[in-house]
Formats: structure tokens, C-alpha cells, sequence
């Protein structure tokens, strides 16, 4: 049987059908769009399933709120995907698929957050973790060799950073996406930010993997294309494609 993912997040909703026996993170079928169009789901999973095989199992994980869980739930219906009673919604719990949950209060950890835990476990056992999610905000989180999610940092992601300078500046630019890498020292207005912000972005990640004496730092999200080029030569970063659908497969398949 297929199993269905989706990751909603602040940004975009990634989604992904995969064979129950396939191995982590190979999709029969992917897509992502932003939630401004989000219309378009309800085909692409009509498509998807008739392509490949109707779900036996569907996995979401939503940090995006009431409302968008609401449209997940009826386009979901209207695909033909699944019923709403059909629908696991992934949460924040003490212990899922070899990974304990760290957090004071086991619900409060953003559900994205756990499944990236999963998922980087899953992907690198039996070594000291750093996750790095650079999505609308930038999440940092620990995962110990055995599976215990220490907990994380949460900062504003890089777009978010970029906004907030020009918005909240009369002489900051908002800077285009993209280009090369400026160097530490940057000698014109638009370099200066973005070397600004890299420096924040990769500085975090840094300092997580050093306090944590990570073996392995997995940089996923959005963003992640911009910050892993920024990180230190000595940093063990490795690019994951979609970690928190990765972690929705992993958690799938361990039951
Ligand atoms: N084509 C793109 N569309 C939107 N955001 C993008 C794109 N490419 C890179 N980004 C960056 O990725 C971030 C969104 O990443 P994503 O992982 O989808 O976030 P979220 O999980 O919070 O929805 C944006 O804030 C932006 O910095
Ligand atoms: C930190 C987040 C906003 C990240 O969301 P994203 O950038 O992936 O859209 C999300 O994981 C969240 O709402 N967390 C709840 C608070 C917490 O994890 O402590
Ligand atoms: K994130």
C-alpha cells in the first residue's frame, strides 16, 4: 500500500506519495507550492493517485494552522486521498519511530520539528545530530546517537530576515534571492546584507554543531540551498531534500 505526506508549512506545502516499500525519501510522486496556490492540490493528488495506487495510510504534518488544516482535510477528500477520519495528523508526542521527545511539554515541540528529528535518525543512525531546517523560520534541533530530541533554537529563517531589514529600514533594499556568495566583509549594500545574514544563518547552525559535538549536521528547507554553502569547511553538512516528509515516511514505516 502507498502512504501519502504532507508537510504544511509557514511558507509552502510539500507533499509526496511514496511505495510503503520504498526506501526513505523515494517519492512515486512530489509537489510543493506555496499556499497561495494551494488550489492546485486537489488535482495534482487526484493525478497522483490514479498514476500510482490510492493511500493506505495518510501522514500530515501541519505547523500552518486551523484553517489550513481544514482545506488539507476537504481537498484531501475532494482528491479522493482519503476521508478526514482517514487523516493521522502527526503531533508532537513522547516517543515516535526510535526518537524521544525532549521538550518540556511533548505537544508544544512544533510537529515538523519531531518529524525532521525522525527522519534525520532514520537517515544517520547511531550518530550525534544536528537538524537544520531553513524554512519560513530556521530550526536547529539536537538528536543524540540513541534517538533522544534534546531540543533546539529557533530563529527567523533567512527570507523572514532579509523582509524584516527592508521593512523596517529607510535605506535597506530587500535583496534578490540568489547570487553568489559574498565574501565576510562586503564592500556594497546588498552583498553586506546578505553576508549579514549567511553569517547569522550558518553561525547558528555552527555553534549548534560544536555545543552538541555533532557528527553529522543535515541542512533541509527552502533556504537550505543559500545557508550550506555559508557553513564552515569543518561542519559534517550534508543537504537533505524534504527532511520532514523523510520523517513522515520513516514514522510510517515503523508501524
Ligand atoms: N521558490 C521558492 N519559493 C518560496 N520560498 C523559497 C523558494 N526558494 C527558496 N525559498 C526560501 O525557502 C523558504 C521557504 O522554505 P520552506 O522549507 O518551504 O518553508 P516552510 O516549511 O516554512 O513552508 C522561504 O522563506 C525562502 O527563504
Ligand atoms: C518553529 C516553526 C514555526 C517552524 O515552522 P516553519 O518554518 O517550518 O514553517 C514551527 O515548528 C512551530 O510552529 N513550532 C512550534 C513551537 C516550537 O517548536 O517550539
Ligand atoms: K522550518
Amino acid at each position: 500500500m502507498n502512504t501519502f505526506l504532507i508537510d504544511a508549512g509557514n511558507t509552502r506545502i510539500k507533499w509526496a506519495l511514496a511505495a510503503s516499500d520504498a526506501p526513505l525519501g523515494v517519492w512515486l510522486a512530489y509537489g510543493a507550492v506555496m499556499h497561495a496556490d494551494a488550489a492546485q492540490l486537489t488535482e495534482a493528488w487526484r493525478g497522483a493517485v490514479a498514476a500510482h495506487g490510492a493511500a493506505g495510510k495518510v501522514i500530515v504534518a501541519n505547523v500552518a494552522g486551523a484553517d489550513r488544516r481544514a482545506l488539507l482535510e476537504s481537498m484531501l477528500e475532494m482528491a479522493g486521498v482519503a476521508q478526514p477520519s482517514g487523516i493521522d495528523w502527526f503531533a508532537s508526542v513522547a516517543e515516535r519511530a526510535g526518537v524521544r521527545n525532549g521538550y518540556r511539554t511533548h505537544g508544544q515541540l512544533g510537529c515538523d520539528r519531531f518529524a525532521a528529528a525522525i527522519g534525520a535518525h532514520a537517515l544517520v543512525p547511531g550518530q550525534a545530530l544536528i537538524v537544520a531546517n531553513c524554512g519560513t523560520a530556521t530550526t536547529i534541533d539536537a538528536v543524540t546517537a540513541d534517538g533522544a530530541f534534546l531540543g533546539g533554537m529557533i530563529l527567523p529563517g533567512l527570507g523572514l530576515m532579509a523582509t524584516s531589514l527592508a521593512r523596517n529600514t529607510a535605506q535597506l533594499p530587500q535583496i534578490a534571492q540568489g547570487g553568489k556568495l559574498p565574501s565576510g566583509f562586503a564592500d556594497n549594500t546588498d552583498d553586506a546584507i546578505l553576508s549579514g545574514l549567511l553569517a547569522a544563518q550558518a553561525g547558528a547552525i555552527e555553534r549548534a554543531c560544536a555545543l552538541h559535538g555533532a557528527q553529522a549536521c543535515l541542512v533541509s528547507g527552502g533556504a537550505a540551498q543559500y545557508i550550506a554553502p555559508a557553513l564552515g569547511a569543518h561542519v559534517p553538512y550534508r543537504l537533505v531534500d524534504n527532511i520532514v516528509l523523510t520523517g513522515l515516511h520513516a514514522a510510517a514505516r515503523s508501524e
